[in-house]
This record gives structure tokens, C-alpha cells and sequence, in this order.
């Protein structure tokens, strides 16, 4: 294994530090240091970040290996910053196996660009009816803790309540996607006043907050974990500070894509903007953003969604809902809310608690002597075009395209490995 020596690298925007990487983790850190034979990495004005933990992509393989594979997915992932992907279960089979989850596990290990970490499925198929076998995805060499249905809602009280009760025997959590089908029936868009001068059928706000609302209880009645998959409304953050006061087990996730657009690039009737849950008002984003600052949302997730040309590019209504988020994660959450969170905040809600979440446990965890070497450089000063051409996911859907955006990630390193050097994956 390579030894390398990064140079004046500025931990969580801190003072210029060395680090000496060896073996897979960090063996020394200070200033001045040297090392014969180490290969040097000069970070001048570069900030290290813990590695970035996503707890919610779609990969896409097995089954739509034309949209994104496990290994363009990685690629795109540590390209963004990240060391660890959460794969949703909505592939092609379903991940509602021990088959399946071990086999997108294996194949994340083969592309060795970041840790793919599977989520199962709740339900057979997803199709809201009966129980995975979420035992046996958790006893798999997968190690599945999270569980979602993820592109569906767990509609179901009864089977939302079984879940639970059964995750919490080993500490497991149920990511949900929280969308009242019965109130989405036909949605194109977020109901209001853009929707109905556009003359599309909307998807109101009350069908994700009605969900939310009952799982909460639900969580607290079986006292089981929740997590609660991209949160899109002003009411939502509501529910969720008073679910926090009272002591309910529940985490939430907000999007960088519903932390900066709204409703309103629907008149454009570009699909690149067709998105679930949709883009809301200029109220609901001041709200997330105010409750990522607080903690009330407790990370940022990218729903990293690719789709293929053909899916995307024809009528707004025939479209498939979803948007690129890896490569462009970091850069505008340190656009929307780098003021507010600062570097430390960024690492929070972006590595440690989404790695805390997932039970991650050598991701998440700031540079330091003896820690695994998972993190990243990020040039904060840099600034870059989106050309959706250059992205290294196999999908070309990012709502940035020609967008000019801050910070840049120059290097990422896994258990001690550069998966990016000079802005370029290495493999
Ligand atoms: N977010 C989306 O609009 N689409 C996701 C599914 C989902 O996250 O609900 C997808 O799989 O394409
Ligand atoms: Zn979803
Ligand atoms: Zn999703």
C-alpha cells in the first residue's frame, strides 16, 4: 500500500495540518511532517471533511444498468466527496432478498470506489402487501439496517407498525417515503398556486405531513427508529420538532435540491425539474433550510436518482420523477447554508450523523491518529460549470446544467486509498 503525505490540509476549516496516511487510517498528524518514500499530496487551502456518508442513492443495477451501475454510481459518489452510499431498494429485482442486497453489496466492493451499504426492501417487491424477509437481509453478509420501499410509501398502518416492531429488534430503522397515495393520485407537481396556472394535477403538502404525522406515532408507540426519507414541506419540519420534543425516535433527511429550486421551474416544463416529493415554495425552502441549521432535519441525502435519456427528455407527464444529486451535493449545500452551518455543521450533516444513522461505524469520524482514512479535500475557493456531459454518472438528469457552483473536491481517499486525486477518480 501506498504511503501518502497530505500538506497543510485544514481540518473542518481549521488550522494547516500534515497528515501521514498508512496502512488505511491516519498513523501521524502535525506540521512539518515527512516520510520517506510517501507520495505527497499538497492540500494548500484545501478543507478535509470526514468522507461523505449519503444515506439515500439509487444505483440503479440490478436492472436499469443503462440509467447507472453500482461502479458509475460509486464513481459519481467520490467524486462528490462521499466514502459511503446507502443503496435504495427500488432496482429491478427488487432488494428484498438476501440475494439481492448481497449481490449490490458485492458489486459496490468490486468497484471499490466508496462503500455501498444496501437498504432492503419493507415490503415483497415493494409492493406494500407483505413483509421482505428483513431477518435474513440483516443476518446477510449485507448487514442490512435500514429498510425502505423508497419510490412507494409504506401506505399500509398495519404493515408500517409490523416493520417497526420488527426492525427494533436489532436496532434497524425504516426509511420512508412518506407520500398518502390516495392524495397523489395523478400528481405532476407541488399543488399551489404554480400548479394550478400551469393546469397540472398537484401533489399537495398534506399528503407527505399525514403520513409523517402517523409514523411518528407509530415510531413512538412501538418505540422503534423512523427515518424519514426527503423532506419536501414547511408543515413537515413542524411535525417532526414536535416529534423531537417529546423523545420520539426519529431522523429526517432534506434534499439539496429542495434546499435551493421550487415550484416555480415547472413553468419551464423542462422534466429535468419533475421530482418526488416536488419542488415546493420559497416558503417551504426557507423552512428546511432554518431546520437543517436547527437539527429539527437532521442531514442532507442526496435521492440521487438517475434516469435514462428517453425517461427524461419527453412530456412533462410520461417522465419518471428524480434528479443527479452525488456530484453536486457538497457544493450547494455549502452554497445554501455553508454561512449558517459552517465546515463542523457541513460534517455533521453530511458524514457523522448520516454514518451514525446507517451504523457505519468507520465512516463519519473527523481525521485524527489512529482513525480510518475516509475523508475528503474540498477546495472551498474553487468555483465550477455543471456540464452534465462531464458528470460520471451514466444519466445526464442534474437540474444544474451550465449552473457555475462553489467548492470543488479535489481528492477523496477510502481506508487509506485515493478513489479521487486532482478532481479525477483514479479509477
Ligand atoms: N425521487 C424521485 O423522484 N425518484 C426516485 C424514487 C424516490 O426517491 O421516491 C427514483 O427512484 O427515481
Ligand atoms: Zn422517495
Ligand atoms: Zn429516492
Amino acid at each position: 500500500m501506498t504511503t501518502y503525505l497530505i500538506k497543510g490540509a485544514r481540518i473542518l476549516g481549521g488550522e494547516p495540518t500534515d497528515l501521514l496516511i498508512r496502512d488505511g487510517v491516519v498513523a501521524e498528524m502535525g506540521s512539518g511532517l515527512s516520510a520517506a518514500g510517501a507520495r505527497v499530496v499538497d492540500a494548500d487551502g484545501l478543507v478535509a471533511l470526514p468522507g461523505l456518508v449519503d444515506l439515500h442513492t439509487h444505483l440503479r443495477e440490478p436492472g436499469r444498468e443503462d440509467a447507472e451501475t453500482v461502479e458509475t454510481g460509486s464513481r459519481a459518489a467520490a467524486l462528490g466527496g462521499y466514502t459511503a452510499v446507502c443503496a435504495m431498494a427500488n432496482t429491478s429485482p427488487v432488494a428484498d432478498t438476501a440475494g439481492v442486497v448481497e449481490q449490490v453489496w458485492r458489486l459496490g466492493r468490486e468497484a471499490g470506489l466508496v462503500d455501498v451499504q444496501p437498504i432492503g426492501a419493507v415490503t415483497v417487491g415493494l409492493n406494500g402487501e407483505q413483509l421482505a424477509e428483513l431477518g435474513a437481509m440483516a443476518d446477510s453478509a449485507a448487514r442490512v439496517r435500514i429498510f425502505s420501499d423508497d419510490g412507494f410509501c409504506v401506505a399500509d398502518p398495519r404493515l408500517m407498525r409490523r416493520a417497526l416492531e420488527y426492525v427494533k429488534a436489532f436496532d434497524g430503522v425504516i426509511a420512508q417515503h412518506a407520500e398518502e397515495p390516495r392524495l397523489t393520485v395523478g400528481a405532476q407537481m407541488h399543488e399551489g398556486e404554480v400548479a394550478a396556472r400551469l393546469g397540472m394535477t398537484g401533489w399537495p403538502a398534506v399528503a407527505e405531513e399525514s403520513i409523517i404525522a402517523r409514523d411518528v406515532l407509530l415510531a413512538e408507540h412501538v418505540g422503534a427508529r423512523l427515518h424519514v426519507c426527503h423532506v419536501s414541506t414547511a408543515g413537515s419540519v413542524g411535525i417532526l420538532r414536535w416529534a423531537k420534543e417529546r423523545g420520539i425516535r426519529v431522523t429526517a433527511e432534506v434534499t439539496p435540491h429542495h434546499l435551493l429550486l421550487t415550484d416555480e421551474r415547472a413553468t419551464s416544463y423542462d422534466p429535468v425539474y419533475k421530482v418526488n416529493p416536488p419542488l415546493r415554495t420559497a416558503a417551504d425552502v426557507a423552512a428546511l433550510r432554518a431546520a437543517l441549521v436547527e437539527g429539527v432535519v437532521d442531514i442532507v441525502a442526496t435521492d440521487h436518482a438517475p434516469h435514462a435519456v428517453e425517461d427524461k427528455e419527453c412530456e412533462w407527464a410520461y417522465a419518471r420523477p428524480g434528479m443527479l444529486g452525488l456530484e453536486t451535493a457538497l457544493s450547494i449545500v455549502i452554497d445554501t447554508a455553508l454561512d449558517q452551518l459552517g465546515w463542523d455543521g457541513i460534517a455533521q450533516r453530511m458524514s457523522r450523523t448520516p454514518a451514525r444513522i446507517a451504523g457505519l461505524t468507520e465512516h463519519g469520524l473527523d481525521p485524527a491518529v489512529g482513525v480510518p482514512a475516509n475523508f475528503t479535500l474540498v477546495d472551498p475557493a474553487a468555483r465550477w460549470t455543471v456540464e452534465p456531459a462531464d458528470l460520471a454518472s451514466r444519466s445526464r438528469n442534474t437540474p444544474y446544467a451550465e449552473t457555475t457552483l462553489p467548492a470543488r473536491v479535489v481528492a477523496t481517499f477510502l481506508r487509506g486509498e485515493p478513489t479521487v486525486l486532482d478532481g479525477k477518480a483514479t479509477k
